[in-house]
């Protein structure tokens, strides 16, 4: 059986809704930190961790438990910042922060139109921005006080949320010595 021993730097999970800002705020931690910015989309892409299409969603399938065995090896140590539009099927020992995106809805209907969304995609996203899905699915998955919730709707509240979540990160390691 694996030991699980405490971890010398932290991890992160950084979700939301698609368009909210994930990849830009994980770039920017990740430029400032050195951690891991793991792409569960780009790593289920190139792990083959993708089963047939889904049509009414125009995307694939996740097949979740392939994803989790690719990425055990990947969290054991810490210093990762993981980007994904969902959170409740990792395994909760996996993060010690949650951080979840929201932007408002117009400025997140320009994003996903600018992206290239469309009908239902589009509406769909809208939809789960608007019922505060990712944050509930957050607050239900992981202990609450390790999850905070993050305004990004302009480039003023993008560098404070990065400066937050660093500075979380600065936080967490004195308090883990
Ligand atoms: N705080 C912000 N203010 C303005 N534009 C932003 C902000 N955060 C992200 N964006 C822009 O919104 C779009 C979607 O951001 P992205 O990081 O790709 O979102 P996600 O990874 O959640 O899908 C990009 O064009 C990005 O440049």
């Amino acid at each position: 059986m694996m030991v699980s021993r405490p971890r010398k730097i932290p991890n992160l999970l950084i979700t939301g809704t698609p368009g909210v800002g994930k990849s830009t705020i994980c770039q920017r931690l990740a430029d400032r930190t050195n951690y891991a910015w793991r792409e569960v989309s780009k790593i289920a892409e190139e792990s083959n961790c993708l089963d047939e299409y889904d049509p009414e969603y125009q995307c694939p399938f996740l097949n979740e438990d392939k994803l989790l065995d690719v990425m055990e090896v990947m969290m054991a140590k810490g210093g990762n910042i993981v980007d994904y539009h969902g959170c409740d099927f990792f395994p909760e020992r996996w993060f010690d922060g949650v951080f979840v995106i929201r932007t408002n809805n117009t400025t997140l209907y320009d994003r996903l139109s600018a992206r290239g969304y469309t009908g239902k995609k589009l509406e769909d996203n809208i939809q789960c921005e608007i019922f505060e899905t990712l944050l509930e699915e957050a607050q239900s998955s992981y202990r609450p006080e390790i999850v905070q919730e993050l305004q990004n709707d302009s480039e003023e509240q993008l560098q404070k949320n990065v400066d937050t979540i660093f500075e979380w990160i600065e936080r967490w390691k004195e308090d883990n010595l």
